[in-house]
């Protein structure tokens, strides 16, 4: 390797590892200035190198030229969906269904619903190659070149694992109310919610609109059997796709019985408005693996998880009121 490689090499693998600690564990090692001096050096090498640009280079995350249109992508697994519990009983039922099926000695792991976009993403051998939509579970959109804008998104694992995940692109409550005022200092139209402001940056073609939305993610299960990669639990699961180096969000608890379920719920109910981020409801697991093969799956959902979702706003029956006062 000459000296111009070596310096290439060096930033590549500096500039990962300062974006890793900035935007996933947000803990920054150098200040802004010290990371956009050492990008704009390899910006300036790559452009006199174009052979040394690595695919993964931070240079590489927003793309050129706008897309034509969205190809479509089939999920090497299904991105399955959540049943629904709306309330009390229906948690004590999912309980008491659980305990009938594989008696009482599990955990469940309850963690905050993010109110973003399904994505899923495919690494081949560290290097993220392939991001999509949801779509119907089956079959998605391809959004790799928007996906690739999100610095929490790692374009390069730390191992050379073939992997797909899922995970929520979410926008932070702060980026939404800065995005929506300026639109209205520019008298267009507003997002009506952070879920929808995601949505829409994502579908945009122009990679150069999502790269200016300041869109984050969680990530928060393995596509198929998580056995593959030596783990038999949810937790573990979890702790692995940190280690690889993706974000999952940190207020997660094993929760032993549906009482601490309910006590989680209860205080994440209280404090989800001093969230820097919009959730809809709580995810309930059940947390080892051997558990969830015995429980299985319906046509769309597992039978081992659930959605608490919190009840809608009730802003709207206050301007119903006003109307039917006038
Ligand atoms: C549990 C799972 C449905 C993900 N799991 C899967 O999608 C999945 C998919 C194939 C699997 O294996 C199969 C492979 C082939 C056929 C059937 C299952 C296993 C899990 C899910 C869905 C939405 C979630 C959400 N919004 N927030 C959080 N925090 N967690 C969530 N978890």
């Amino acid at each position: 390797m000459n000296d111009i490689e070596k310096r290439v090499a060096e930033l590549n693998q500096l500039l990962h590892k300062y974006g890793h600690a900035y935007y996933v564990l947000d803990k920054p090692l150098v200040s802004d200035a010290v990371y956009d001096q050492l990008l704009n050096e390899l910006i300036a090498l790559e452009k006199e190198n174009p052979s040394l640009i690595y695919p993964d280079s931070p240079t590489q995350r927003v793309g050129g030229v706008p897309l034509q249109g969205f190809k479509k992508v089939t999920h090497n697994y299904p991105m399955l969906s959540l049943s629904n519990a709306f309330g009390e009983e229906d948690l004590r039922d999912f309980d008491r269904k659980i305990r009938q099926s594989i008696g009482n000695d599990f955990s469940y792991v309850c963690e905050l619903k993010i109110d973003g976009l399904a994505i899923s993403l495919r690494y081949e051998n560290g290097v993220f190659v392939q991001g999509a939509t949801r779509g119907d579970g089956t079959v998605g959109e391809d959004i790799t070149a928007n996906l690739k804008t999100i610095h929490a998104i790692p374009l390069r694992l730390n191992e050379p694992v073939t992997i797909e995940v899922r995970g929520e692109a979410y926008m932070p409550k702060k980026s939404f109310e800065a995005l929506n005022k300026a639109r209205a200092d520019k008298g267009e139209e507003l997002f009506a919610n952070p879920r929808n402001a995601a949505a829409g940056s994502l579908r945009q073609l122009d990679p150069k609109i999502a790269a200016s939305r300041n869109l984050s993610t969680f990530i928060y299960a393995i596509g198929g059997d998580g056995e593959a990669y030596g783990i038999d639990s949810h937790a573990e699961m979890l702790d692995y796709l940190e280690t690889l180096g993706f974000p999952s969000n940190k207020e997660r608890e094993f929760c032993e019985t549906i009482d601490d379920v309910l006590a989680f719920i209860n205080k994440w109910t209280e404090n989800r408005p001093h969230l820097p981020y919009e959730i809809d409801g709580i995810v309930v697991k059940v947390n080892r693996y051997a558990h969830q093969d015995e429980l299985g799956y319906t046509a769309k959902s597992p039978r081992w998880a659930i959605a608490y979702k919190f009840p809608a706003e009730e802003v709207m029956t206050t301007l119903l009121d006003i109307e039917l006062t006038v």
